[in-house]
């Protein structure tokens, strides 16, 4: 019997469309900036670079969150009526621009709050760029980028925060969650990458939202692991 070849996540065709709303410009600009952090990762094996040498091996690298994950964090934005996020880790602002594309989008419901994607990034020279490729994408207006070591910057006022984007080195994700937990809205939703992957490295991340039964969770089986949690305090 002849087989059909069944498309991956992320291609955009019958099987697996691509829920994101913008034009073929920003469409195009998405793809090559996958394109370039593909092409980056393919050469480097993150799991096995060792936690100590990790943020300096990686400083410079996009890092980015999968096409495929992507269009699935727009699509939760889009269902969850989100309209202030936050972005632990924002690197060249590839995941950036899903979220203020979805909060731009949520935010033109009547009733709703004014789109606000907060991101957070430590190295200026991708903070720089990240800018540049939000010009492009006409997404500039929505995000405030926050540069510097998150364990400060998110500290500062970040209003009542409606899903929160952990993807981050490990270790960072739960300063990060601990920080934006007292302005998590309940019913809020947070996503962390890598969840079953990175399992050992996220160790405290994991210990601590088990021991808390606000936190409902869910792995969603992309590559890696998607988790998500739902905040019910
Ligand atoms: C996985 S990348 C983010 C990718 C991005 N979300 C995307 O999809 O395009 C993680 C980023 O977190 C940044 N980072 C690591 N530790 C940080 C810290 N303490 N404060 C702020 N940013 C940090 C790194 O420089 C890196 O660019």
């Amino acid at each position: 019997m002849a087989s059909t070849a069944i498309s991956q996540p992320g291609t955009n065709d019958e099987h697996h469309p691509n829920p994101v709303r913008a034009s073929p410009q920003v469409h195009a600009l998405l793809q090559r900036l996958h394109d370039l952090s593909s092409t980056q990762e393919s050469r480097l094996d993150l799991l096995s670079i060792p936690a100590s040498s990790f943020h300096a091996t990686v400083s410079d690298q996009f890092v980015a969150l999968e096409q495929d994950k992507c269009q699935f964090v727009y699509a939760l934005i889009c269902m969850s009526g989100a309209t202030t996020i936050v972005e632990a880790g924002t690197s060249y602002g590839v995941s950036t621009i899903y979220l203020a594309l979805a909060a731009r989008l949520n935010a033109g419901g009547q009733g709703r709050g004014k789109a606000r994607v907060i991101g957070t990034e430590h190295e200026l020279a991708k903070a720089q760029q990240a800018k540049t490729y939000w010009k492009e994408a006409g997404v500039d207006d929505v995000i405030e980028l926050r540069v510097g070591d998150l364990r400060e910057t998110l500290k500062i006022e970040m209003g009542v925060v409606d899903f929160l984007l952990l993807d981050i080195w490990a270790d960072m994700a739960l300063p990060a969650l601990k920080l934006v937990q007292p302005h998590l809205r309940p019913g809020a939703t947070i996503v962390c990458d890598n969840i079953i992957a990175s399992a050992a490295r996220y160790a405290d991340l994991l210990a601590y939202v088990r021991a808390d039964p606000a936190f409902q969770r869910i792995t969603v089986p992309y590559h890696k692991g998607l988790g998500v949690f739902i905040y019910s305090p």
